[in-house]
């Protein structure tokens, strides 16, 4: 029997679209899918300004494949030098839906992210004041801190002071990859969500270096040990409106990551629904899938349940290509290391 679940069309609550040839190429792969996603604002330069932002949106909607639809939800990159009346005029225009905290040194292009954070302690008021989400890169960068331990010393050491000195301030841990950020954001009931994305549903940090380390497998936050695992698994097929998706996929060329210093991330717009699907099965979540995917990011956002759908059918395995061709090289698209039977009809 042919088994057929349709549900609300997803959007994805965190992405990395690039710019020229990679946003060309990777557009349609998140536009075939999903509706609307919030845009990641880490370019060389970084997207800091409103009018950057309104560039920038400009550049992706005439990326669009003819016949294709998306709408790009963008945001900012908060810097210590951001100016909180141009963010809530871009905000009050509709064009920004979050504003991003990078602290400076955690991860791709976050150079010019936060060293001080009183530095940002005016425009984070505006933000609680008007309503504006903060979206947050959850890793300390001190270097003595073990890069396994660097999200849960975020939440203690910067997130939680962050919040109680700016009440109202509404934040999205994205890409959370720890039972200590599932039990953050399950311990408060306001003005807090999480992201998860597909990768740290599926694997653990042995994929990434038992039998050759597999630079494919590698992205930050980096994946944890196997209880951490299995708390996001259960977070995200729960059926808490707190949890939604963020895939945070990240294409880099196979040129950039198999060298011997890879960058970080997962490029995984291409088959991240049919990863779901699986991964929601088996769990016994089906019925939650499109709360995950399509219910809970629009309601923390305070935006609209998409009136189209898409509908996954599980049959015989289905196939996706293991690279994509861009103009910059080729990116591989992530391996879940097991069979898909979830096809994807739009
Ligand atoms: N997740 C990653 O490993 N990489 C992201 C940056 C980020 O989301 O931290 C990227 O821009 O490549
Ligand atoms: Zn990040
Ligand atoms: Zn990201």
């Amino acid at each position: 029997m042919t088994q057929t679940l349709t549900i609300a069309r997803p959007d994805d609550w965190h992405l990395h679209l690039r710019d020229g040839a990679m946003l060309r190429a990777v557009l349609p792969e998140s536009a075939r899918h999903f509706a609307r996603a919030i845009i990641m604002p880490n370019l060389m330069p970084p997207v800091v300004t409103g009018a950057e932002a309104a560039d920038y949106r400009a550049r992706i909607l005439s990326a669009l494949p003819d016949g294709m639809t998306f709408d790009p939800l963008m945001t900012l990159y908060l810097t210590e030098d951001t100016d909180p009346e141009d963010m809530a005029a871009a905000h009050a225009s509709g064009l920004i839906k979050a504003v991003k905290l990078y602290p400076a040194g955690a991860t791709t292009n976050s150079a010019s992210g936060v060293r001080d954070f009183e530095k940002v302690r005016a425009v984070l008021e505006k933000m609680a004041e008007i309503g504006l989400p903060l979206c947050v890169h959850g890793e300390v960068t001190d270097s003595e801190i073990d890069i396994f331990d660097r999200e849960a010393v975020f939440i203690d050491r910067v997130l939680d002071p962050i919040r109680r000195a700016t009440p109202g301030l509404r934040v999205v841990m994205e890409h959370i990859t720890t039972r200590d950020g599932v039990e953050y954001v399950k311990s408060h009931d306001r003005d807090l969500g999480a992201t998860i994305t597909t990768h740290h549903l599926v694997i653990n940090r042995n994929h990434i270096l038992v039998g050759g380390i597999k630079p494919h497998y590698y992205c930050l936050p980096v994946a944890k040990r196997e209880e951490h695992r299995l708390a996001l698994r259960a977070a995200a097929t729960g059926g808490d409106a707190r949890f939604f998706l963020g895939t945070d996929s990240a294409p880099h060329t196979d040129a950039n990551k198999e060298t011997a210093c890879g960058c970080a991330g997962c490029f995984t717009a291409t088959n991240t629904l049919s990863i779901l699907a699986q991964v929601f099965e088996d769990e016994g979540a089906l019925d939650r899938l499109e709360g995950f995917t399509s219910r809970h990011g629009p309601a923390f956002y305070g935006l609209p349940v998409n009136d189209t759908t898409v509908t996954l059918t599980r049959g015989d395995a289905v196939r996706y290509p293991r690279k994509i061709i861009t103009g910059e090289g080729e990116v591989t698209v992530f391996d879940p290391g097991f069979p898909l039977y979830w096809s994807v009809e739009t």
